[in-house]
Order: C-alpha cells, then sequence, then structure tokens
C-alpha cells in the first residue's frame, strides 16, 4: 500500500468526561480493501453515522480509490474504553471527520483554494463530549497554517457551524415545473438536445462541468466519484448502478456538446409520472433553459422536479406562466469558514469605490482583528491593521462572542457573517437589520453593502 503523501499518520491520546479516546489522522492508501482496514471501518462508521446501509465491497473498493486520488485528510477517534459484549468492537471509530483541496470560483476564471470539510459523524453514545469541536479545531487549524483562506462544507443541520465560524453562503431551492403541456418559453432557446449513452455522458460530465466551474460564482470542484453517479453507473447509497438514469446532452450550432442532464422517471399510477433531475450542468444559463425545455417535452411527464436548482433561476422568468415554476423548499448549500481575510477578500471582484474598516469577532483566533478593505484604488487592498478590544465574553470563552463595534471601526460583524457577505448571497442590510453586524451609521452601512455585493447570486451545485 502506498500513502498518499499528503498524509504523515498521526496518533494522540485524550480524555473527556472520563473517557479515554484515540485521535488518529491518516490517508488512504492505493491498495484495496485489505490493505486500508482504518479506512474501511471509517467509511463503515461513516454509513452508520447518516443511517445509510452497511457498505458493498465494491462501493468500500470504489471509496477507497476517490480517497486515495484527492488527498483526502481522514480523521477517526477511537474509545480506548472495554467494549461490552456484542458492541460494535474497538476498531470502528465513534466519530469520523474528512478534509479535502478543492477551489472555489469567486467570478469568471477567479479561483480560491479551498479547504472542504466532510463526513462528520460522532456516534450518539459518545456525543456532547466535545469531539466534533476537538477535530474541528485541529481541522481549521491545519487548514490555516497551510496558508488556505476559506473552508466550506455542507450541512447535515443550519445550528451547528456557526460557533465554528462557518456563515451560509450560498442558496439552493427545491423547484417543481408543471410539464404536462411541455415548457412555454417567451424567448426562443438555444441550440438543441440529443437523448444520450450513459457511459459517453460519464466521460464528457467532468468537461461540461470545469467549464461550468470556472465561469459560475460559488461553485466548487468536484470529485471522480460524480462521474459514476451522474451517469447511473454507479449509486453510492445502493451500491451498484442505477440503471433507471437517464441522459441527454445539449449541443451548440457546431455541435459541440455544452450541457448536459441527468433524470429518473418516477411512475406514478399508469403511464404517466414525474421526472426528479439528477445533475444538469452547463456554464450558460441558456443553455440550461434548453435543457429543461427538453425534460418537460417529454411525453408521459407531469411535472419536473429539480432539487438543486438556483437561486434566483432565469428559467422562471423565461416562463411564459411563471406560476407554473413552484419553488418547494431553500436551503443553504454552501457554508463558508473565512480562514484568512486579507488573501479572501484581496481575491474577489468588487463593484463599487469604498473603503470600509471592518472589525471581524472569530473565537478561533484566525480571522480576529481590525481590516480595512480599500477598493478606491486600481487595485483592491485589504490589510489588517490592528487587533480587536477582548471583551468579557472573549475572556469567558464563548464560542460566539457578543459582537461589538470598536474605535476606529467602522463595521463589526462575527466571522461567520462575514462568509454570509462574502459571495453576496446576501445583502450586509439585511443581516444589519438581524441585528448581526454593528455599524458607525447608516452611511458605513451602505459603504459595506456596496463593497460586498455582487452581479450574480452565487450557485454551487456540488453538495459533497
Ligand atoms: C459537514 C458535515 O459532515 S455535516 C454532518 C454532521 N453530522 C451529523 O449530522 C450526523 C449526526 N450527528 C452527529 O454525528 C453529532 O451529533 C455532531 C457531529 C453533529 C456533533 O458532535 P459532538 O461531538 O456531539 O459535538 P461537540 O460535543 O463537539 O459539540 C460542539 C458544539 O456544537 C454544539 N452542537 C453539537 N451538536 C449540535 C447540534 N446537532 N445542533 C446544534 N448544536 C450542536 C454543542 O452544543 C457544542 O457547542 P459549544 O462548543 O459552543 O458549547
Amino acid at each position: 500500500m502506498t500513502t498518499h503523501p499528503a498524509h504523515e499518520p498521526r496518533s494522540e491520546q485524550y480524555n473527556a468526561k472520563g473517557n479515554a479516546y484515540q485521535v488518529k489522522t491518516f490517508g488512504a492508501g492505493t491498495g484495496g480493501i485489505d490493505e486500508n482496514s482504518e479506512a474501511v471501518e471509517w467509511l463503515r462508521a461513516v454509513s452508520q453515522g447518516f443511517h445509510g446501509p452497511e457498505p458493498s465491497k465494491e462501493s468500500l473498493e470504489k471509496d477507497l480509490v476517490w480517497l486515495n486520488g484527492e488527498g483526502v485528510r481522514l480523521r477517526a477517534v477511537y474509545s480506548q474504553d472495554p467494549v461490552p459484549r456484542a458492541a460494535l468492537g474497538d476498531e470502528r471509530p465513534v466519530a469520523t471527520y474528512c478534509s479535502w483541496n478543492s477551489s472555489l470560483t469567486l467570478g469568471a476564471d477567479i479561483q480560491l483554494p479551498a479547504w472542504l470539510v466532510s463526513e462528520v459523524t460522532v456516534r450518539p453514545t459518545h456525543a456532547r463530549r466535545g469531539i466534533l469541536r476537538r477535530m474541528m479545531t485541529a481541522d481549521l487549524t491545519e487548514a490555516h497554517d497551510a496558508g488556505f483562506p476559506i473552508a466550506a462544507l455542507t450541512a447535515s443541520e443550519a445550528t451547528i457551524y456557526g460557533r465554528f465560524g462557518f456563515g451560509a453562503g450560498t442558496f439552493n431551492t427545491s423547484v417543481a415545473v408543471a410539464a404536462e403541456s411541455g415548457l412555454k418559453l417567451k424567448a426562443p432557446s438555444v441550440g438543441r438536445v440529443e437523448m444520450a449513452d450513459n457511459q459517453a455522458v460519464a466521460q464528457l460530465a467532468p468537461h461540461v462541468f470545469e467549464e461550468f466551474h470556472k465561469l459560475t460564482p460559488g461553485s466548487l470542484t468536484r470529485t471522480s466519484k460524480w462521474w459514476d453517479y451522474v451517469s447511473g453507473q454507479f449509486d453510492w447509497h445502493t451500491g451498484k448502478a442505477d440503471p433507471e438514469i437517464r441522459t441527454a446532452v445539449h449541443y451548440d450550432e457546431n455541435e459541440r456538446a455544452d450541457g448536459y442532464v441527468s433524470y429518473k422517471f418516477v411512475r406514478g399510477n399508469g403511464f404517466k409520472g414525474t421526472l426528479d433531475v439528477v445533475d444538469l450542468v452547463s456554464p450558460s444559463a441558456q443553455v440550461r433553459i434548453a435543457l429543461w425545455e427538453y425534460l418537460c417535452g417529454l411525453d408521459l411527464v407531469t411535472e419536473v422536479r429539480h432539487p438543486n436548482a438556483q437561486m434566483e433561476d432565469p428559467l422562471m422568468w423565461g416562463m411564459v406562466d411563471m406560476a407554473d415554476y413552484e419553488v418547494r423548499k431553500r436551503y443553504e448549500r454552501l457554508w463558508l469558514r473565512i480562514l484568512d481575510p486579507v488573501a479572501a477578500l484581496s481575491a474577489r471582484p468588487y463593484r463599487s469605490h469604498r473603503k470600509v474598516t471592518v472589525s471581524l469577532v472569530d473565537s478561533l483566533g484566525f480571522a480576529d482583528g481590525l481590516y480595512t478593505i480599500d477598493t478606491t484604488g486600481d487595485q483592491p487592498v485589504v490589510e489588517r491593521v490592528g487587533d480587536r478590544p477582548r471583551t468579557d465574553d472573549d475572556a469567558a470563552g464563548k464560542s460566539m462572542p457578543r459582537v461589538e463595534l470598536p474605535d476606529g471601526a467602522d463595521v463589526a460583524m462575527n466571522i461567520d457573517a462575514l462568509g454570509s457577505l462574502y459571495l453576496g448571497a446576501v445583502k450586509a442590510s439585511t443581516l444589519y437589520y438581524a441585528g448581526l453586524i454593528k455599524v458607525r451609521d447608516l452611511a458605513a452601512l451602505d459603504d459595506l453593502q456596496s463593497l460586498m455585493s455582487t452581479s450574480d447570486h452565487p450557485y454551487c451545485i456540488s453538495p459533497f
């Protein structure tokens, strides 16, 4: 077995609330199941933590390939206390966590290195003993020390990650579009769509996605496991191929493939049913509309549902009857954690010329301090200009200390609020009205709002 060069296996012992634990950090090697027993037990624990099935052999083998390929850093916590008869053995971690390197798109052809966190589980019998806090603090410290300006995750519950400095940074919607009589559009659609061969789409999809990723603010890179999944070659939940998935490809006027969709038909009573979109990808909103037109035009389809649609969807505005576009749910897709405000804020595009001094409160310390963002010149200049005065909450070690506006600052906020403003998912005034931003006066709020506003809503289509 060859371990990924990104990993030096590490291990430490500690006690929490009278229980003995061992924390290990390691990677998946190039070998298969027999050579990767720790990673295999880690994968089993993850599936158990999210109430998934026992992973099949094939699923474990495939997971080991992507864990190794992406250089995923695995963390596992093991109980060191005696195991009672019939309980899970001590080789099965009681907690899991992992992270890997990606990039986040901030604007057309502007990418920022991003540290992705996933597969966080703590066995309920070991919960609320600070295991998550310990793993998260160690991992974010590693990310910060390695120079990553931002970390990101997709959360199971919106209440967990604010205390670690993550703010909801992009939103998606789950939508249903009536399809009984096709999709009537106000403007003619572009190009043409053909039903496709799933295996060919598995080859094509990474290239189409790459174009989407290059141009779309909020996009993160995808791991290699996506392409088998979206083309029906392998479903990680069932551990086998999914023959119900169908695919179609969009072509421009030069026969160049510039978009694809994969979908499943869900039969109702009789022959009719609904279509569920699995993946719908193109860098062009017009091509995405053309793919919707194809789906809604399929015979026997009463409704097309997409769980990963964009917040302000051009499709709805392009429809003759926008009431046929129903938003069933709106949810936070990406949670963003700024680790280095100077690097993160220097990299993003700005549309207005302002200068604002921001006080950032960060209980983990990475981003805490006073910063100036100055876009009045040719290039944005972001500098750390000083420390933030300590408060009683800081002294008490609160994970979400109260935000105060110190002398010399125009605005003040917790670091999670900056994560929400970063890609323009929310206006600064909305967070101010929610009591999450303190301002010197309304002119300072207006400056912050102009500074952070973006031309498009961010759109991430790659949950992880
Ligand atoms: C990125 C992802 O992978 S998202 C998936 C998260 N995982 C899951 O939802 C699986 C089921 N749940 C679990 O495995 C666990 O309950 C976890 C991971 C959510 C929490 O793990 P624990 O070890 O119990 O958390 P820990 O004891 O370290 O608590 C850390 C802090 O989070 C808080 N917290 C923990 N769980 C929750 C929760 N579900 N909702 C709100 N707050 C929570 C604690 O109160 C504590 O706050 P404090 O430090 O400010 O006092």
